[in-house]
């Protein structure tokens, strides 16, 4: 389980507030403190905005992981990406959620509302959550990442 100091930030667009929505309840059954960085509703908005406003939360320390939704995934995850403090994976299934913190230490989990059913996203949330980054030969690598 995660450690239950720790607070997860979660955000999306418009295309990703559904699940966004779905996705907290099931943050705070695994003992996180979630901080929703919006949107309120799935009204249109721009992508780049919630992920730039997640990317100062986890900067701010006020989130040590974060969750970040859109219509496909890859809007969100190239946005937060350009944050150098941020290590954003875009994961379509459990194994993706799995590698991206074992080799990568991802510190936000990117997900296409779109594209992935609820449960398969569930999944990648626990996953992505409960696995430690494996640290060793990835440890080097990661830290190029700059
Ligand atoms: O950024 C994206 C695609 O790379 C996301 O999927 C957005 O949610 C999507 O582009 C929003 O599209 P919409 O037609 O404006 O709903």
């Amino acid at each position: 389980m995660p450690d239950r100091s720790e607070a997860i930030a979660i955000a999306s667009d418009h295309g990703g507030f559904t699940l966004k929505e779905v996705l907290k309840p099931e943050l705070e059954s695994l003992g996180c403190a979630v901080l929703d960085l919006g949107p309120a509703s799935n009204a249109p908005v721009d992508y780049p905005d919630f992920a730039n406003a997640l990317a100062a939360a986890l900067g701010e320390g006020r989130a040590q992981r974060g969750v970040l939704i859109c219509g496909s995934g890859i809007g969100i995850s190239i946005a937060a990406n350009r944050h150098k403090h941020i290590r954003a994976a875009l994961v379509h299934d459990a194994l993706g959620a799995r590698l991206c913190r074992l080799h990568n230490d991802a510190n936000v989990l990117c997900l296409g509302e779109r594209l992935i059913g609820v449960d398969v996203a569930k999944d990648c949330l626990k996953v992505f959550l409960t696995t430690d980054f494996e640290g060793g030969r990835h440890q080097n690598r990661v830290a190029k990442l700059g």
